[in-house]
């Protein structure tokens, strides 16, 4: 029972699927404790994207219980779930997803346009919000004054990928999510980034929870979940 007070994550027979499929997702029972740096993975198609998803509240379970920070989730609108999502959940996505007509310093400090808790948290921590940018992306290598104020657009793949997190970061989310943020980037610059991305999750006490093909990056996390083990549909096994 102490396990699941701490759980930020806990799925409880979760089965989901695409509308006229087969379940692509049947997992039994999934919990995830505060400050796990959780790792991933599966083949392509085995569902990663998926479960983050359903972890996210983007997509809602066909079945089964789908709680974060002890929120149900799988009982709740949309729109509550995007205001959950917004206040509590950093996402880093494999294409970045960065709007390419904003600055990068705009680009970090949107969530907090779409969160007041999180916009409170990163104002309180920084003393501003665009202190809280600044900071965030020089901790993450991306030095002030050349580049802050630069549209996205005319930065290299790695330094997107750092605004990215940056974004995700910023307001100190209780959990991020990260979907094969590394996936564009040579072996050493995986390593580098993940160690700034972990040493940010420490210093903001977030969970995260990384998804990956590549098992050589298994090493930085605390757990590593395999689709293979977790996910009982037929299918995928
Ligand atoms: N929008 C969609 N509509 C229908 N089927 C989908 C959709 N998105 C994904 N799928 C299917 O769901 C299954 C799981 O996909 P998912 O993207 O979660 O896998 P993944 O493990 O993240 O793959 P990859 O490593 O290639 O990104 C796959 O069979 C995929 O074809």
């Amino acid at each position: 029972m102490d396990d699941m007070k701490n759980a930020v994550i806990e799925l409880d027979k979760v089965v989901f699927g695409w509308p006229e499929g087969q379940p692509v997702l049947d997992i039994p029972v999934l919990n995830i404790a505060a400050a796990e740096r959780v790792f991933v993975k599966g083949p392509s198609g085995s569902g990663k994207s998926t479960l983050l998803n359903l972890i996210a509240g983007i997509h809602t379970p066909l079945q089964g219980r789908v709680c974060v920070l002890g929120q149900a989730l799988h009982s709740q609108g949309s729109a509550w779930r995007d205001n959950f999502r917004a206040d509590h959940i950093g996402l880093i996505f494999q294409q970045f997803n960065l709007l390419p007509y904003l600055s990068v310093l705009e680009n970090v400090m949107l969530p907090c346009r779409f969160s007041v808790a999180r916009n409170a948290r990163a104002t309180e921590r920084y003393g501003s919000l665009e202190n809280a940018a600044t900071q965030l992306l020089e901790h993450l290598g991306i030095p002030r004054d050349s580049l802050h104020r630069r549209g996205v657009t005319r930065l290299s793949i790695g330094q997107q990928q750092r605004v990215a997190a940056a974004r995700a970061l910023i307001g100190s989310p209780e959990l991020v999510i990260a979907d094969e943020p590394t996936s564009a980037l040579d072996s050493d610059s995986r390593n580098a980034f993940l160690e700034l991305l972990i040493r940010e999750c420490d210093l903001s006490e977030s969970t995260l929870v990384f998804v990956s093909h590549d098992s050589s990056l298994e090493t930085h996390f605390s757990q590593v979940i395999s689709l293979r083990d977790l996910n009982h549909a037929k299918e995928l096994v």
